[in-house]
């Protein structure tokens, strides 16, 4: 069964202190998730040490990265590696975020590189994918995603591929309080669901989580995670704030 997940990515924001003082904040609220459910904290990479301790006690609460280098090792000032990663035990990373790909130029072949590396260091890639307005306007959204999809994932074996988290983000709707509406959020996630399905097999498509980001809040979670192939959410400006990120995590399904 795939899990259903609530991931704060937490972007550039927030000190060493406020970002501890959000964890305790979350945790005190004792929320529990099932076995079926993921809490993922994505900290910016001086926290990620700080913050796998204050949830190392707390099942079905993890960190994850907000990026890494899409080669293994070398003379690359300031990128940090995988296997940095997996040596301070992180078991998830985001990839291919829209900022990511539009400010530092990220391209599918090298998200590729970085899914084969997540997966060779047995951490789990979250890979963005989404639209930009003008691509939304012609309507012609559903092979743009899958054409990202396709470029950074299709090479994966079957196996390797059941370990990747897809996060759908309508870049037209990121930090802009404009969310997707339930209906168009299901009706994307239905279709990279039958993307991947057409590839690998409805089996497969099944046990992959895909989950929604853009301007999800605890107001409108329950109504996006509603879908039947939503997953959950990638959340930003809403998993900076204890009250509303404690909402989203109670929205789970
Ligand atoms: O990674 C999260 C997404 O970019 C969504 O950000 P947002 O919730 O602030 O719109």
């Amino acid at each position: 069964m795939r899990k259903q997940i609530a991931a704060a990515n937490w972007k550039m924001n927030l000190t060493y202190q406020q970002g501890e003082k959000l964890l305790n904040d979350i945790l005190k609220a004792k929320l529990q998730p099932e076995g079926h459910q993921q809490v993922i904290f994505t900290v910016p990479f001086p926290y990620l040490i700080m913050a796998s301790s204050e949830v190392a006690n707390e099942p079905n609460f993890a960190v994850a990265a907000q990026n890494c280098y899409h080669k293994k090792s070398g003379a690359f000032t300031g990128e940090v590696s995988v296997e940095m990663l997996q040596s301070i035990g992180i078991r998830y990373c985001v990839i291919g975020h829209s900022e990511r790909r539009e400010y530092f130029g990220e391209t599918n072949e090298q998200l590729a590189e970085k899914t084969n590396l997540l997966l060779e260091h047995n951490i789990q890639p979250i890979f963005c994918c989404g639209e930009p307005l003008a691509i939304r306007e012609a309507g012609t959204q559903n092979d743009y995603v899958e054409s990202q999809i396709a470029a950074s994932l299709f090479h994966l074996s079957p196996e390797q591929l059941e370990k990747v988290i897809i996060a759908y983000e309508p870049i037209w709707a990121i930090g802009t309080g404009k969310t997707a509406t339930a209906a168009q959020a299901q009706e994307m996630h239905a279709h990279i669901r039958g993307v991947i399905a057409a590839r690998y097999g409805s089996a497969i498509a099944a046990n992959i989580s895909i989950l929604y980001g853009g301007s999800v809040k605890g107001a409108n979670a329950s109504e996006i995670f509603a879908g039947e192939d939503v997953d959950g959410g990638l959340v930003g400006g809403a998993s900076l704030i204890a009250d509303d990120f404690i909402a989203i995590i109670k929205a789970l399904k």
